[in-house]
């Protein structure tokens, strides 16, 4: 097992807690530090959010949570830590007193910053050590989207933009290294400019906040998430794509649609105008539940996108790539005179039905998972399918014998009862630690599947099953195999 890693967050508000949520739930030990008393509460709030939705993007089982605690002061909180996420508020004296805290605790710490506009240089000025700041810029909330705009300056090695792109690959994040330093990196320089445009909106009286939000949830806010702003464009062009899209709507640019130039006065009836209209809107919800609603309307829209290998999505499943891989290593690679370990499992959110428990089609997933592997193991895998050959599920016998709840971690372990060239019987338990919380019992035919029809298997793939079916010979039949539905014991 490999040791836990930690990450200390200085700040624990919105962003911070975010943050926290996120490393906990991919396995590291995270130490917060915020003088504010309410921290503890708060962060606590996101977290059992964050619990609710994160692991709902997973198809594999999450690693266990790593250890919450919060210090009482910035040097207890990164002693031994690995990185630093700086969350404070954004204020630029504030941060640059925090890193000298830090730096003077844990020199040689690895800081990213939460900053939603302060360039890397400005934040290294004065710094002790300025080649180990650096700018981590991630979106609300943390825990589901994955984008951190990753920025330095020229006092930053490669090694440490590097390392800061590994830690936040390694939290399933997708880390967008900015080319050259502009304040408010690419993010927040494009939201702000639509910010602006809203701000006017509201102010000249031409729509309300809930008018403007229906224009873009009805809307072009769908498209971006998938598509963002170029390729979206580039439809938009027809056939022709982009350069019919410039040539029809480049004009535009000399054309008043925008005033973007000004800035409105930023003074007390602007914001009484935007704070009004946003209580009217949505009020009657109080933030936790908004929260709430917007999760899990992600989770939806972000497994949409995991279906489609797209977007985001892409960068759900490779993040569950390298958590299987972990869980790959714990199974069984060889024959053994006991039932194999073919599959870790975890009862993830997306499993669970109306009464509480797992669903009863995650108890036939879960076999499958398990002998999924178990066909990889004797060389039955993808290549050998591709090539046109496969094994086909005949008959399948599933007892319910305990209960596997949410979160609950499961291994399945696969006995061959017997085999042939052309089927083998095999008996999965899915366990729960030393329970047996369900059997199935399926007997698998080897079909050519151009002919749709049973033919011997491979002779590499007949030599490794048989290898394992003679090791496993001597096991007891094991108890409920060849049982019908409703026989009494
Ligand atoms: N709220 C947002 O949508 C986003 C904010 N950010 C950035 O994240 C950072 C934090 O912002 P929020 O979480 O929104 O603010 P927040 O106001 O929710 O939280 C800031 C926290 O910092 C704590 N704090 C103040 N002084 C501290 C100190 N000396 N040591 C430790 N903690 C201290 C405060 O008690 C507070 O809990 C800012 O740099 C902000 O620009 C980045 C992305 C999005
Ligand atoms: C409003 N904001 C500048 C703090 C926003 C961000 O920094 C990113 C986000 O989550 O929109």
């Amino acid at each position: 097992m490999a040791a836990t890693r930690k990450a200390a967050i200085i700040g624990g508000g919105v962003i911070g807690g975010g943050w926290a949520a996120r490393f906990l739930l991919n396995g590291w030990d995270v130490a917060v530090f915020d003088p504010d008393p309410e921290a503890e509460r708060k962060i606590n709030a996101v977290l059992s959010n964050a619990r609710l939705a994160l692991p709902a993007l997973s198809d594999v089982p999450m690693p266990p949570e790593g250890k919450l605690s919060f210090a009482s002061t910035m040097g207890e909180a990164v002693e031994g830590a690995e990185y630093v996420q700086e969350s404070v508020s954004e204020r630029i004296e504030l941060k640059k007193k925090v890193y000298a805290q830090l730096q003077q605790a844990n020199p040689g710490v690895l800081i990213g910053s939460s900053t939603s506009g302060f360039k890397a240089s400005d934040l290294q000025d004065g710094a002790a050590n300025p080649a180990n700041i650096i700018v981590a810029h991630p979106f609300n909330p943390v825990y589901l989207l994955p984008l951190s705009e990753v920025s330095g300056s020229p006092r930053n090695p490669p090694e440490v933009v590097e390392r800061t792109v590994q830690v936040m690959k390694d939290i399933g994040m997708f880390p967008l290294v900015i080319r050259a330093e502009i304040d408010a990196f690419i993010g927040n320089r494009f939201l702000e400019a639509v910010w602006r445009e809203a701000l006017w909106m509201l102010k000249d009286g031409i729509a309300t906040t809930e008018e403007i939000d229906e224009a873009i949830r009805m809307g072009f806010g769908l498209r971006w998430g998938q598509m963002g702003l170029f390729e979206t464009y580039r439809i938009a062009g027809g056939e022709a794509g982009m350069r019919h899209f410039m040539a029809q709507f480049g004009p535009a640019l000399k054309w008043p649609w925008t005033k973007l130039m000004d800035v409105p006065e930023f003074n007390d009836e602007l914001v009484e105008l935007v704070a009004n209209q946003s209580d009217a809107e949505s009020g009657a919800y109080s933030i936790r539940e908004l929260e709430r609603i917007r999760d899990q309307n992600l989770v939806g829209f972000l497994r949409a996108l995991k279906e489609r290998n797209w977007g985001a999505g892409k960068v759900l499943r490779a993040h569950d790539e390298a958590r299987a891989a972990v869980f790959h290593a714990a199974t069984d690679t060889g024959p053994k005179s006991e039932p194999l370990v073919m599959a870790h499992m975890q009862v993830l959110p997306g499993w669970i039905d109306y009464n509480g428990h797992m669903t009863e089609s995650r108890y036939y997933f879960a076999n499958s998972e398990t002998v999924d592997n178990f066909l990889r193991l004797i060389g039955a895998g993808m290549d050998y399918v591709a090539a046109g050959h496969s094994y086909y599920s005949a008959e399948t016998h599933i007892r319910h014998l305990g209960e596997a709840k949410l979160g609950d971690r499961l291994v399945g372990t696969l006995q061959i009862i017997s085999a042939d060239e052309k089927r083998f019987r095999s008996f999965v338990r899915i366990m729960k630690g030393d329970e047996v919380v369900a059997t199935v019992e399926q007997l698998c035919l080897h079909v050519d599947m151009a002919e749709g029809k049973a033919v011997p298997a491979a002779p590499e793939v007949w030599a490794k099953l048989k290898a394992i079916a003679e090791t496993q010979a001597g096991l007891p039949l094991p108890e409920g195999a060849g049982r019908a539905v409703g026989q009494k014991k």
